[in-house]
């Protein structure tokens, strides 16, 4: 039997799982990086998600700026508008490749890494593939989560893309059906529509996305003159002459029929649970697969925690690096006060779609669940300066405060830069009293969008 090796921290997962070997290698602590594919260090946000995404969504956004520039007076001939769709692909998959390379030279140089499936075998006993076994004073899983594939008949055998086959093409689809209306769909779907694809997208609701109510029906509105907009849930795919044919029941009793040439699920994400035998260990997951945690991001066995997409708790890069930084220090630490707890009140997010949503806090569906007593102001990017400078887009913010403390619950942004504008709300939720008098006080720069975000407030 091969020997045991020991660490100070045995860390699972090399996506946001580096965020907390990073910290343990500061405090000079012995680390063991476990990793299933080497060759996609950096995990999805660096190979499969955040940044290979938002790098074709730069060149939708390319497209529509040139499309819209005969409304600021200048005229370029559409007709010499070539997409190089192979290009664009290319470009995405060597800087993709340049990050990964980079992530995995710092991780050969500052922790020892495994580069294997790994599962537990015991209490805090970890075994590779190849039998290699594994412990250490303190255990990381941030194991993440993958594509959720729904039981839709005839879906395996008539095959379909994910986020990961995505981004392998080289052809453009002429067409394509997309299953799912949340964020991979509307940004996928953006990128694709953008660049001449016929888009249908499928969704259960008859609107898209998970944010407050206004956001939804704008942002369905606008995205609908993009993209071909199905109500319903797909329950049955088939392979025609042409492509492929998706089977679309909407709830009503009536179902449609939907033709392109590939399909796109889109459908949510799944914990990466089941293969490492957590049971072994004493680790707790829910009935979704998500390892539970406490607060302060410990799961059942004392000496382990968990974070990132794998405790499914808001399945963002920039969540799972603060939990991860989170975890690492209160693993050093016994010390069980509030302020180590992980908050997600302020913990913001954006769609990068068109037209871009960003949000923090409580939707206004949430605030009435909750009974709170607040008020809500809407502006409207056309009713700032800089809003009509930049052709007045459709888009507003909304804010959400409550009545008495002036404390703010929610902000949501849908339009231009929408992620950029929400940070000076999030910065404000994150002090103590989350008071809205910091942003009335601050002078915003005149003529700059930072004027929606300032007046909105004023106003309010
Ligand atoms: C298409 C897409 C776009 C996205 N865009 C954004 C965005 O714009 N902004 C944003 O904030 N978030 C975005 N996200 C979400 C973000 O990518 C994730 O929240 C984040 O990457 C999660 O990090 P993680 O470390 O939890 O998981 P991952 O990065 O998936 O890392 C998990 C790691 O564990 C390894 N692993 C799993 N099981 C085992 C095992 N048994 N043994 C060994 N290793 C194992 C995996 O190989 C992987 O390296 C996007 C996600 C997708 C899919
Ligand atoms: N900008 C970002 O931060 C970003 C971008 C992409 C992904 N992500 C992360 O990845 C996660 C996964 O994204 P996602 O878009 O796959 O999931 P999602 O949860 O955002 O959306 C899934 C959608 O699919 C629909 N759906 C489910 N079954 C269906 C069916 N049979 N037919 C039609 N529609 C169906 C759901 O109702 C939902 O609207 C997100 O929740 C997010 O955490 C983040």
């Amino acid at each position: 039997m091969t020997e045991t090796q020991h660490f100070e921290v045995v860390v699972i997962g090399g996506g946001s799982g580096l965020t907390a070997a990073y910290f343990a290698g500061q405090d000079n602590r012995s680390v063991a990086l476990i990793t299933d594919r080497p060759e996609a260090i950096g995990g999805t946000c660096v190979n499969f998600g955040c940044i290979p995404t938002k790098t074709l969504v730069q060149s939708a956004r390319a497209v529509d700026v040139i499309r819209s520039t005969a409304s600021f007076g200048v005229h370029v001939d559409l007709r010499t508008l070539r997409i190089d769709f192979a290009g664009i692909m290319n470009n995405m998959r060597a800087a993709r490749a340049d990050n990964a390379a980079g992530a995995r030279r710092w991780v050969e140089s500052a922790m020892t890494p495994f580069f294997s499936p790994v599962r537990f075998v015991g209490d805090k006993l970890l075994e590779t593939e190849d039998g290699r076994r594994i412990t250490g004073d303190k255990l990381f899983i941030a194991s993440g989560a993958r594509a959720a594939i729904p039981p839709i008949d005839g879906l395996a055998d008539t095959g379909y893309w994910t986020n990961e086959d995505v981004l392998e093409l080289i052809e453009q689809p002429a067409s394509l059906i997309v299953i799912g209306g949340g964020y991979i769909g509307v940004e996928l779907g953006y990128f694709f529509a953008a660049l001449g694809t016929e888009v249908t997208v499928i969704n259960p609701d008859d609107k898209l996305l998970a944010e407050d109510d206004d956001v939804r029906e704008l942002f369905t509105r606008e995205f609908g003159k993009r993209a071909r907009l199905v109500t319903g849930r797909a329950k049955r795919a088939t392979r025609t002459d042409a492509g492929k044919r998706v089977e679309v029941a909407d709830g009503a009793g009536h179902s449609h029929s939907i033709e392109a040439e590939q399909i796109l699920v889109a459908t949510g994400r799944q914990p990466n649970t089941q293969s490492l035998n957590l049971a072994a260990t004493g680790v707790q997951v829910d009935e979704r697969g998500a390892i539970q945690v406490d607060a302060h991001l410990r799961t059942d066995h004392a000496d382990i925690y968990a974070y990132g997409d794998v405790i499914g708790q808001g399945m963002f890069k920039h969540t799972s690096s603060a939990e991860g930084e989170l975890a690492y220090r209160n693993s050093q630490n016994d010390d069980h006060r509030a302020d180590r707890a992980m908050s997600y009140r302020a913990n913001p997010h954006a769609v990068f779609s068109d037209p871009e949503v960003a949000a923090v806090g409580l939707t206004e569906a949430e605030c009435d669940k909750q009974g709170q007593d607040y008020r809500v102001s809407t502006l409207h990017y056309a009713d700032i300066a800089k809003g009509k400078i930049v052709g007045a887009p459709a888009g507003f913010a909304k804010l959400l405060i409550e009545n008495d403390s002036e404390r703010i619950l929610g902000c949501h942004i849908v339009g231009p830069d929408a992620a950029l504008l929400i940070h000076e709300v999030v910065v404000a939720m994150n002090t103590t009293a989350a008071d809205a008098s910091l942003v009335r006080r601050a002078i915003h720069i005149h003529p700059s969008l930072s004027e929606l975000v300032g007046t909105l407030f004023d106003q309010t």
